[in-house]
This record gives C-alpha cells, structure tokens and sequence, in this order.
C-alpha cells in the first residue's frame, strides 16, 4: 500500500542548525497493516509522518501510495487518501461549527453552507452511535464544547467517515486522560479493523505499541532500527524493546515520556 524508499529529510540545509530528521529510511506497508511506531526523543517520527503526508518534501528517495508516485505531490492533494490526527484534540475539527456540520465537511458533503440531507444526518447518527459517548444525541451543538476525548473520538470518526488508503496517528491520545485514552484506542482498533484500514500510529505508550496492530516498528536517529511482526511480535515485553534499543542504538532509550509510562 506504502513504499518508500531512501527517503531523507533535511532541515535548515546548509546551515549551523543543519539537521537530518530522516536518513535514507526505506519502509513497505502492506495493505491493511496496523504499525506501531515507537522510538527515541527526536529520533524522527513525527518528521516521518510530515513526510508520507506531504507537509515536508523530501531531498531524495520516493514514496508511492497505492501504486502512485505522491513523493512531490502537494499536501492538501495528499490529504484525500492520507487520515491523520494529531496529539492536540483541538486540531481537526472546527469549534465553531456543529458536530453535523463537520462531519458533513470530512465526508465531503458541504458543511454549514449548503443544508445536510436526512441521509446523511441519519448517517453520522449511526457513526456517532458507535462511539458510545451520547453525540449522536448532541449533532446540533458546536464541537467547540466537547470534551477532548469526545472531540479525539470525532475527529477519529471525520478522518475515517470516507476510509481513507491511509491512516496516520500522531500519539492521538497522549492528552487525554488515561481511562478516557484507553476509550479512544479501543475506538481506533475497532474503526480499523471494520473499515480493514492501513495504519500507523506513533505512540509513546511501549504497552499499547504491542497490544495494538500486527506489526511494530522502533526509530533512531532518522532510521527504523527494529521492524518486528508475527510470531517474534506475539512474544514480546517492554524490556525486550528497551533491550532492543540498546543493543542496536548502542544506549539506552532516552525517551523520557515512554520511560515514565513504565
Ligand atoms: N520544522 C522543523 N525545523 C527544524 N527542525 C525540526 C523541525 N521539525 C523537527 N525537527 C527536528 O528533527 C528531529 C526529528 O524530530 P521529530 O519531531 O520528527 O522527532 P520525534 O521522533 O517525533 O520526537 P518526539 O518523540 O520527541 O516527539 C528533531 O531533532 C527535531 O528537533
């Protein structure tokens, strides 16, 4: 579904905060994947995703989605086979305008300018249902008052209302409360699994990087140290990641968030 290869991404080329975020990474996703990304402060997975979605162009290597070459093509034209949602739930909805009124604008349907068909309303009502937190009863209220997990769960729902070819989650649910995350991922494994999606998601929980998807994959310095799946996967703990990242990085895992998770 995914290829890239050699990609490297540099920032502030050419000068004293010259920085090479991605180093000649190579990486293929097959169809219906489920990657969890997890790795070292910096070590580029954010920049990753800024990547594959277009919000960088790369100096070299390419990337092709579903077989078409999208290394130069625009963000926003990426952005119609490309879900993504970010850490901050406040991105990726507007607060001003209703829960119908967004969900009409992700599936592609006008928003607040042109009206939203009993079809649709009908619709999002069963997708609102799904989430289980009483939305479906609030489709006329502003998103603006939702609370941040509810607005995560809509915005997960408004990326994946049109399935896209791929999902990309951004550590979605490091804000939220952890009874209010633990909701929001089982969420996302079921909307995965139903809409059969392709998806990665960096999170900096080593727990959830097991328990979710079929397959993990751990960054260092701009480059996928690990890339582990099947039956090596099944039996895998936290130390033997954090035993992973330092044999093969040669120190100890330096991200400060997944070692308080511990
Ligand atoms: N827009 C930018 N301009 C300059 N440097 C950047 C930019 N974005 C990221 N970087 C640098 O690129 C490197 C990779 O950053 P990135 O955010 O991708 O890491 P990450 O693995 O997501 O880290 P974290 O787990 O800490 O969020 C870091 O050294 C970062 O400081």
């Amino acid at each position: 579904m995914l290829d890239i290869r050699g990609i490297t991404l540099t920032f502030n080329k050419g000068t004293v905060n010259e920085k090479v975020a991605i180093s000649d990474l190579s990486l293929n996703v097959n169809d219906g994947d489920f990657i969890t990304i997890i790795g070292a402060n910096g070590a580029g997975k954010s920049t990753l995703f800024n990547a594959i979605g277009g919000t960088f162009i790369t100096d070299s290597g390419s990337i092709v989605l579903d077989g078409k070459d999208i290394t130069l093509t625009p963000e926003h034209k990426r952005a119609r086979s490309i879900g993504r949602l970010f850490q901050d739930p406040m991105k990726g909805s507007a607060p001003g305008m209703t829960i119908e009124e967004n969900l009409a604008l992700a599936a592609g349907h006008g928003g607040w300018l042109s009206a939203i068909s009993k079809k649709d309303k009908e619709r999002f009502k069963k997708c609102l249902r799904q989430l289980n937190m009483g939305l479906e009863d609030r489709m006329q209220q502003p998103v603006g008052l939702l609370s941040g997990g509810q607005r995560q769960a809509l915005t997960l729902m408004m990326a994946t209302i049109n399935p896209p070819k791929l999902l990309l989650l951004d550590e979605h649910t490091a804000a939220l409360d952890p009874a209010t995350a633990e909701k929001v991922l089982e969420l996302t494994r079921s909307i995965v699994e139903e809409n059969h999606l392709t998806c990665m998601m960096i999170t900096h929980n080593m727990q959830s990087a097991l328990e979710l998807g079929n397959r993990t994959i751990m960054m260092n310095a701009g480059r996928i140290i690990y890339d582990v799946s099947g039956k090596e996967r099944e039996g895998l703990t936290v130390n033997d990641l954090l035993e992973k990242f330092r044999e093969t990085s040669g120190k100890a895992l330096d991200n400060d968030r997944m070692l308080l998770g511990l």
